[in-house]
């Protein structure tokens, strides 16, 4: 997806604080699906849950809304789907100010934010017969068509006769993502989707957001899991403790971190001097092991200078940055991966 709009890694906050902060100020509001200015939410007894946030949701994105438990990622989601009142602050959903928009918008809006309330004892099929005839907007008429597809969107139609307590966990989500595609959406908002999942579960609905995306909608996805963000997600925004910490595309927020090569050998001031002499940078000599930023400099000309120079080589490697990388940059502490 590097055709989205502000395919660079942007920083949070007042931007220039931060010496080499990118000034690129992201997708114009016009090509974003959910636009949020300063939104902020003070619960009674005067905790604020989310601080301030500005976020900038490109049209097409898969865009990732990373952040531990606590961190005001459920607040969020339930502030731009009107379930609760914004303190202050302003915001969008598919270029129309909310809330006055709500009602138009809504329906072109998936969620899927609590767990859904399904009947364990119906099938699959009749527990979304159920949700669409809740909705006073579908035609009862086109019913078993909808339904059908939306099974089917997400992989269900052989098991829609199954009763639901019957599906795996990774079902049972499908099945709430299924109920929030009944109609045509532009936009679709999953909630923590993989939570609780088992490894299997945790694949099939990675796979499904994949899928989604590549029809062309929007999907706004919260996860405490940077790993899965980062293996599902075109974009992330980043929060703690009710703060934005960064936002961007994941090849952007990646791109700012330095790429390094690492040599291992008995010749370690060899290997540096080598390293020099290729130009590298930031040259470390450790035990056994040199190692350097790589830059634009390819790994197979440095490892071709290792050999003519003499220098045993026992390992070569280069070591591409994680997003956790990214994130213990930008905050200067680790990210609980498992939250
Ligand atoms: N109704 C409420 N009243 C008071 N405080 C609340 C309320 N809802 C949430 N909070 C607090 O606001 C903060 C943010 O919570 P929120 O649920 O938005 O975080 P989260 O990132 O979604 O975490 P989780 O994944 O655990 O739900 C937390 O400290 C939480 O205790």
């Amino acid at each position: 997806m590097s055709d989205m709009p502000g395919d660079t890694g942007l920083l949070a906050g007042r931007r220039g604080e931060r010496s080499g902060a990118p000034r690129d100020a992201g997708p114009a509001p016009e090509e974003c699906s959910i636009v949020t200015r300063g939104l902020t939410k003070r619960f009674r007894g005067g905790q604020v849950a989310v601080d301030a946030l500005d976020l900038a949701v490109p049209g097409g994105s898969v865009f990732g809304f990373l952040g531990p438990n606590g961190s005001g990622k459920t607040t969020t989601i339930r502030m731009l789907l009107g379930l609760v009142t914004p303190t202050a602050g302003t915001w969008e959903l598919l270029g129309r100010p909310m809330p006055d928009g709500m009602t138009a918008v809504l329906p072109r809006v998936g969620a899927v934010v609590e767990g859904p309330a399904f009947y364990p004892y119906l099938t699959g099929e009749a527990n979304l017969r159920r949700y669409d005839a809740a909705d006073p907007a579908a035609d009862p008429r086109t019913a078993t068509a909808r339904i059908g597809h939306a099974l089917e969107r997400v992989g269900l139609t052989a098991a829609a006769g199954k009763r639901y307590r019957a599906y795996s966990l990774g079902m049972r989500q499908r099945l709430a993502i299924a109920a929030a595609l009944l109609g045509p959406r532009e936009l679709l908002v999953l909630d923590e989707p993989t939570n609780g999942l088992d490894p299997q579960g945790t694949r099939e609905v990675r796979a499904l957001v994949r899928e989604i995306a590549a029809e062309g909608t929007t999907v706004f996805v919260s996860s405490h899991l940077l790993a899965e963000v980062e293996q599902m997600c075109s974009h992330v925004a980043v929060m703690r403790t009710g703060r934005l910490v960064a936002q961007g595309t994941i090849a952007g927020l990646l791109a700012r971190e330095t790429v390094r090569i690492r040599v291992e050998t008995p010749d370690v001031a060899g290997a540096a001097a080598v390293l020099a002499a290729a130009g590298l940078t930031g040259i470390r000599a450790g035990d056994g092991e040199a190692d350097a930023e790589l830059g634009a400099e390819e790994p197979e000309r440095i490892c071709a200078a290792l050999v003519a120079a003499g220098v045993a080589v026992r390992g070569l490697g280069v070591r591409r940055p994680s997003l956790e990388d990214v994130f213990v940059g930008l905050t200067g502490e680790g990210f609980d991966v498992d939250g």
